[in-house]
């Protein structure tokens, strides 16, 4: 289970706010986040995943404020990948994808956690390379064994800032058709509106800080988009393309 309610956020940064006054997201929903850059995608799912503190307002996971829960318990309930990620020292794939399973650890991985890591890393492609260091992997391939650690933590919600940064197209589409088959929450910030319009239930739109557009893909429209972006769109047949 994992429902998300923010209510009253408000997050400053100089000239920059972030205003949410409430944002619901159902168990099992799956939301993008579109927006311009600089828009606050970045800063909203930091908030949400528990990772920015300075804001007021309330985010709740399943009825508990983020802020009370206890970081292990946090990380069980919710995983974030950030937009930037970065190892200190080269550990191997498959080192790293087993951390993923750490909050759910008493200290060591059990046969299980390993288990489940070469699981994840078999649906991930990553099986052949799972010995190989982070080091020598290439961007896209890094970006991926973020992503298998972020999923092998096995949250209830899975907050992902850009994912598909770095990654081509089958395996963009190939995770895309993962994320919106599981039965977790997943709220993923994207920049392909294609992308978000075919694999999601809902897209959020943001615009300096605030919420321009929450609903349905359906209901989106070339309007909108035109104000999120400030560039023309037309709609053709259930895609957008740029006028
Ligand atoms: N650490 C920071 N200190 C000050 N301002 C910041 C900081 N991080 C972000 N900002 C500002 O907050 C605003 C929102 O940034 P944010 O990273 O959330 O946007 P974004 O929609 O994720 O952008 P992008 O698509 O470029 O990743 C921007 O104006 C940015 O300059």
């Amino acid at each position: 289970m994992a429902k998300l309610e923010v209510f009253n956020l408000k997050l400053k940064r100089n000239r920059f706010e972030l205003s949410v006054d409430r944002l619901v997201i159902e168990n099992t929903e799956k939301i993008a986040v579109l927006g311009e850059n600089g828009s606050g995608k970045t800063t909203l799912l930091e908030v949400i995943s528990g990772n920015l503190k300075d804001y007021s307002g309330n985010v709740l996971i399943d009825g508990s404020d983020i802020e009370q829960l206890k970081k292990k318990t946090k990380a069980r309930m919710v995983s974030f990948l950030p937009q930037f990620t970065d190892v200190l020292f080269s550990q191997t794939v498959y080192e790293l994808v087993l951390l993923g399973r750490y909050p759910h650890s008493s200290g060591y991985f059990t046969e299980q956690d390993k288990k489940k890591t070469l699981e994840v890393l078999e649906e991930f492609g990553l099986l052949d390379i799972k010995d190989v260091g982070y080091f020598e992997l290439s961007g896209g391939q890094k970006r991926r064994v973020m992503i298998a650690r972020t999923v092998n933590q096995d949250a209830a919600l899975s907050i992902f800032d850009e994912p598909f940064a770095n990654l081509d197209i089958k395996h963009s589409l190939s995770i895309l058709n993962r994320m919106s088959l599981t039965k977790k929450t997943i709220i993923a910030s994207i920049h392909d509106v294609n992308l978000a319009v075919a694999f999601f239930d809902r897209i959020i739109i943001l615009k300096n800080g605030s919420i321009i557009f929450l609903g349905k893909p359906l209901d989106l429209n070339t309007e909108v988009l035109h104000e999120a972006f400030g560039v023309d769109f037309k709609s053709c047949s259930d895609r957008f393309v740029f006028a």
